[in-house]
């Protein structure tokens, strides 16, 4: 757990709360947490349900793991320590999104149970959507969208998940999607069903 450092600080309460910019939004703010191995198809799902839920009318934004490393984690490297800190960056910027309004969602490995679950414990019941993606290792290494698989059996990369590092898969997700058996547009519409359900999005005409 991150150390609370500063001291002297004092809460501002906003005149336009979450609730206002949800009426506004006719959603609510909360975060849909995909969680797998690489190559398990998070991005690719995640880009497909914001793609439906854009077309519906909805204000989303997806946090992607490669991507936010690329700045506001480049600091962060993949031991157990620095796994820990990317997810509760990540778990504060999605509460930050989800009190705008937004449909946050969030592309990470997010290998263990402890650190997903501090991530849900910062948002309000109801709000965190927690999504596995599952899929078979034997698949996402015969996926091997970024080649990186075959430098971890090489040796070339240390402390990947699924092969010298450990992958802690949720007890009880929200969601199970299981990508190696079930189409991308069956999985979206699970994904979308399930936040019509909770309440989140108005359902369908
Ligand atoms: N050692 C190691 N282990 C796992 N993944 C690695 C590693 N090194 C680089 N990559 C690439 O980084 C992406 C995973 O970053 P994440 O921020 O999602 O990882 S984590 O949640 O902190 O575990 C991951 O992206 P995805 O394939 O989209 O999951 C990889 O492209
Ligand atoms: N049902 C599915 N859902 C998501 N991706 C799928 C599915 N079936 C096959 N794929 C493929 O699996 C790969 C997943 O890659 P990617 O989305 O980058 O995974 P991750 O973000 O978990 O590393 C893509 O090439 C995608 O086309």
């Amino acid at each position: 757990m991150a150390e609370q450092k500063a001291t002297n600080i004092t809460w501002h309460e906003a005149n336009v709360v979450q609730t206002d910019r949800e009426q506004l939004l006719n959603q609510k703010g909360c975060v849909i947490w995909f969680t797998g191995l690489s190559g398990s198809g998070k991005s690719t799902l995640a880009l497909e349900v914001e793609s439906k839920l854009y077309q519906r009318g909805h204000l989303t934004y997806v946090l992607d793991g490669d991507n936010v490393r690329h700045g506001l984690n480049k600091n962060l490297g993949f031991s157990p320590e620095d796994r820990e800190e990317n997810i509760r960056r990540i778990g504060e910027v999605a509460k930050l999104f989800a009190d705008a309004g937004v449909i946050g969602m969030t592309a990470f490995i997010s290998p263990y149970r402890t650190d997903r679950d501090n991530a849900r414990d910062l948002l309000d019941e109801g709000r965190f959507v927690e999504v596995f993606v599952d899929c078979p290792l034997e698949v996402c290494e015969a996926r091997d969208t970024k080649g990186l698989y075959k430098k971890a059996r090489a040796g070339e990369i240390k402390e990947f998940t699924g092969i010298s590092a450990p992958y802690e898969a949720p007890a009880q997700p929200e969601l199970t999607v299981n990508t190696s058996d079930q189409s991308l547009e069956e999985c979206t519409a699970n994904v979308i069903a399930l936040l019509e359900s909770k309440g989140l999005i108005p359902v369908s005409q």
